[in-house]
């Protein structure tokens, strides 16, 4: 049984319960249970308690994408229909009460699919479970909102909101800027562009809120004073999100259309099973990885194995796959595929590999 329907059954022994002498310790009992409960829905598991509930899954597998949205939208028939993970599934709302892992298979890539619990608004704030299931969505590569296409389009915002709340940037890039901070010598502005929204009275300010006087600062696009905040701040996530609308077949074909165009989403129906294989491509897609194959001296190439790694990687973050201090034994790398301007190409550490290259290592 979960938290919320021990809470929901504590409630109704109470209001069950004639209010007297003879009721008084019992009552008083219900209260303090009541308020543990209450407690645990609201707090991050202490060391006592039982640890995280679930919450603190490893990450394992190439990546991991995390399932956002609020209660009974389908997240759990999303991850039971997609991985071969089975995550209780019913009518009613907070079914799922702490992180399910489930593990998508994609051509030859394990990816982590992370069925979280529905949140509330004020999830940010430690409503519900929502502060737990929003940092773990902070830890992962992408996030999958998924939304009853129909419901009203504010649950989107509602939850862009949550997420925002604690630091997490949806599709967006880092801001192009830096700001240094230094033991002395004052606040040092400097741009490489126009500025439309900063200038040093404005960065001078937002630095002295954060109590730093001292600092190099460099803007080279024309950020927002929100971007520049983030920057100062740091610990920011940058995360690709996919808004994934479930329920199709509960909807119009107009208002089908109108979603599937909408940016970034993608329209399905768990319980037809449609559009499924387009999703998990396009999760795959915005994860931004690549496959790439290994080759020994005068062996094939392993097809059978490929190995993930991040698009725009090295030769040097190759290696680091592989073995952690092979980066510093290689003497040059062979490579063959889309990133060799001739078959074998004989390359170092900073070269840029492509999807479907084959790379042998050959070390010191
Ligand atoms: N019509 C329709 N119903 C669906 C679809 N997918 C899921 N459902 C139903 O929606 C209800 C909620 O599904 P769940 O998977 O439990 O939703 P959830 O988002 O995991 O819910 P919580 O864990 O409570 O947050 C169930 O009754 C499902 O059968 C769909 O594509 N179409
Ligand atoms: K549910
Ligand atoms: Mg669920």
């Amino acid at each position: 049984m979960g938290i919320l329907e021990k809470i929901q059954e504590i409630e109704f022994e109470m209001r069950r319960t004639q209010k007297n002498k003879a009721t008084e310790y019992h009552l008083g009992l219900l209260k303090g249970k009541l308020a543990k409960l209450r407690h645990q829905l609201l707090e991050p598991q202490t060391k006592s308690g039982p640890k995280g509930e679930g919450f603190d899954v490893l990450k394992s597998g190439d990546a991991r994408v995390a399932f956002i949205g609020f209660p009974s939208v389908g997240k759990s028939t999303l991850l039971t229909s997609i991985t071969k993970t089975k995550s209780e599934v019913a009518s009613y709302e907070f079914t799922t009460l702490t992180a399910i892992p489930g593990v998508l298979e994609y051509d030859g890539a394990e990816i982590q699919v992370l069925d979280l619990p529905g949140i509330i608004e004020g999830a940010a704030q430690g409503k519900g479970r929502g502060r737990q299931v929003v940092s773990v969505a902070k830890t992962a590569d992408l996030i999958l909102m998924v939304l009853d296409a129909s419901k009203s389009s504010d649950q989107k915002q509602k939850l862009e909101y949550e997420l925002e709340q604690v630091g997490i940037r949806l599709n967006r890039r880092p801001p192009n800027a830096t700001v240094t901070v230094k033991k002395n010598g004052g606040i040092k502005f400097n741009h490489t562009v126009p500025l439309t929204h900063m200038d040093y009275k404005m960065a001078y300010n937002i630095l002295h809120e954060y109590k730093i006087h001292n600092a190099d600062v460099m803007l080279r696009e024309d950020i927002t004073v929100d971007d520049f905040i983030d920057v100062v701040i740091g610990n920011r996530r940058y995360i690709n999100c996919i808004y994934c609308y479930n329920k199709i077949d509960s909807v119009s074909l107009e208002e089908v259309d109108r979603l599937a165009h909408l940016p970034h989403s993608i329209v399905i129906s768990c319980e037809l099973k449609l559009n499924l294989d387009y999703l998990v491509e396009r999760i795959w897609s915005e994860l931004n990885l690549l496959r790439i194959y290994t080759k020994r001296k005068s062996e094939m190439p392993d097809f059978s194995e490929a190995l993930i790694v991040r698009k725009g990687s090295t030769i040097e973050q190759v290696c680091n796959q592989i073995h952690r201090s092979l980066a510093e034994q290689l003497r040059y790398a062979l490579v063959w595929g889309r990133s060799a301007k001739h078959n074998p190409q004989r390359v170092s550490l900073t070269h840029v590999v492509q999807e479907g290259d084959v790379v042998s290592i050959v070390t010191k």
